[in-house]
């Protein structure tokens, strides 16, 4: 039995799909209803989680293996796992944005900076060696600039509608951001076989 906890949402959609292509079977998935443990025919048992709790499950053994963006494990304080895989899904970035006069704009103060993901921004701004605030916003992180909470925001940008929507642009890009699969390092020794197993049948599903 091999135990896999994905993200819930744009990520679970995307890698179902890739498993069931391969011809794993992924109906009771599919057609699952609000039931967040689900077992298949090939013994294979799925968790859905948030984000971050697919990376604590991994963390205390519960699960072998997780599917989680990159943005995630950034984030993250735990990074001892393996990463095995880019999925090359769940395609976006991580972007400094705000309103155009940012560029140009001299602040006689430190600036403000609103993030859901605010050790990205910190180390970004520090690599830049730019002593900032930054504030912790956990969603529509956009709000920032727009409410005058903060001067720009470090976010996930996919297509730029939200920015474009709410006036706001690209000053920099961070990162590349795409779905990873994780795995936990004694799970690796003791189900090699079946986690290579899964990892080749998304390559070949990709
Ligand atoms: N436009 C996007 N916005 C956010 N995440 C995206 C986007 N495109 C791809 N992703 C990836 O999908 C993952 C899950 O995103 P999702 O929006 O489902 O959850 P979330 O925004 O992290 O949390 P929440 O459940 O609070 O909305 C992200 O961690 C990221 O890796
Ligand atoms: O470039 P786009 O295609 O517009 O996508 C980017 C938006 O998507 C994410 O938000 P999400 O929908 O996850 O909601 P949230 O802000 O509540 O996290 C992200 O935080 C941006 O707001």
């Amino acid at each position: 039995m091999i135990k896999i906890a994905i993200t819930k949402g744009r990520i679970e959609k995307q890698v179902v799909k890739m498993l069931s292509k391969q011809g794993f079977d992924m109906d009771p998935i599919i057609n699952k209803d609000r039931e967040l443990l689900i077992e298949t025919k090939d013994g294979i048992q799925m968790i859905f989680a948030k984000a971050n709790d697919v990376l604590t499950f991994l963390e205390h053994g519960i699960v072998d293996v997780g599917f989680v963006g990159k943005d995630t494990l950034m984030e993250a304080d735990f990074d001892d796992y393996y990463e095995l895989m880019d999925l090359n899904i769940g395609k976006c970035y991580f972007a400094v944005a705000a309103y155009p006069e940012y560029r140009t704009k001299t602040f006689h103060r430190r600036k403000r900076i609103s993030s859901k993901y605010t050790k990205v921004a910190k180390s970004y701004f520090a690599s830049k060696k730019e002593d900032v605030e930054i504030i912790k916003l956990e969603g529509s992180v956009e709000l920032g600039p727009v409410v005058g909470l903060s001067d720009a925001i470090v976010d996930i940008v996919e297509t730029g509608s939200t920015l474009k929507a709410n006036g706001l642009e690209v000053i920099e890009k961070i990162a590349d951001i795409s779905t990873r699969m994780i795995v936990n390092k004694v799970s690796l020794k003791y189900k090699k076989e079946e986690i290579f197993k899964l990892m080749e049948a998304l390559k070949k599903g990709a």
